[in-house]
């Protein structure tokens, strides 16, 4: 295996309520779009900012494969300044991550198209419905082109129209070679655009499912409802 974009070996990292992360693993390749899942709690968020150093971890490693002037990332990411249109923080965030002055103009123009955020260019953020404030981030996040792309559930937001400039959005990105890591509520979305879907519960890992797979929704619940059944074996 080459150099991978995120690797992640025996993370742990608990809260005085419970367990957060007990014990992950998780690596992304360049070129692959990796999708995790997990009902609500099971710890997809807390992977994710353990990845992106904004929670410490208590034990276990993280390595990014980039600059994060080579990152980009909506965890845990504001809306942007609510004062300032959407051009003035797009170019924010460009400037930011490091795009040239000349470029970020054209650099903008791009995320603003390639996100469908032309009729609110020159609106302020603060004006924006959710669904645009979310497409707003991500182009934040994408605009600079990544290398290594966290994205924790994008498309809670957004309208049909918005899921398909996104799934095509990272789909370029990994064809270019980015690795994306992209949790997710939406299993026939994820499994439209990734080639791996990893399953957390209760703050590990406890299997894959095949994107490529009839009935993903039901492999969904067998592993989970699994897992569920054990750890009640291991409590009594
Ligand atoms: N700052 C915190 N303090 C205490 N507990 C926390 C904190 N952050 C997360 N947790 C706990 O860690 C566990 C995992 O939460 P996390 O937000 O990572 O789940 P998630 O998979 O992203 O869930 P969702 O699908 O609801 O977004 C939960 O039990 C949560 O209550």
């Amino acid at each position: 295996m080459g150099e991978l974009a995120i690797r992640a070996e025996r993370l742990v990292r608990t809260f005085p309520g419970g367990v957060g992360v007990r014990g992950m693993d998780l690596d992304v390749e360049y070129g692959e779009v990796h999708a995790l899942v997990g009902l609500n709690g099971a710890g997809k968020t807390t992977l994710m900012r353990l990845l992106l150093g904004m929670l410490r971890a208590d034990s276990g490693t993280v390595a990014i494969g980039a600059p994060w002037s080579e990152a980009g990332h909506t965890v845990d990411e504001p809306f942007g300044y609510p004062d300032l249109t959407t051009i003035a923080n797009l170019t924010v965030a460009a400037r930011l991550r490091g795009v040239p002055r000349a470029v970020v103009g054209e650099v903008v123009a791009g995320a603003i198209a390639e996100l469908g955020l032309q009729a609110y260019a020159t609106r302020r953020a603060r004006a924006l419905s959710q669904g645009n404030r979310q497409r707003l981030n991500l182009a934040a996040a994408l605009q600079h082109n990544p290398r290594v792309l966290i994205l924790d559930e994008p498309t809670s937001a957004l309208d049909p129209r918005g899921v398909i400039l996104l799934r095509t959005a990272l789909l370029r990105r990994a064809a270019e070679g980015a690795g994306v890591l992209v949790s997710s509520h939406h299993l026939d979305e994820v499994a439209r655009i990734a080639d791996r879907i990893t399953v957390i519960s209760h703050g590990a890992v406890i299997g894959s499912l095949d994107p490529g797979g009839t009935d993903i929704e039901r492999d969904f619940f067998a592993l989970v409802l699994a897992e569920e059944e054990s750890g009640r074996e291991r409590m009594s």
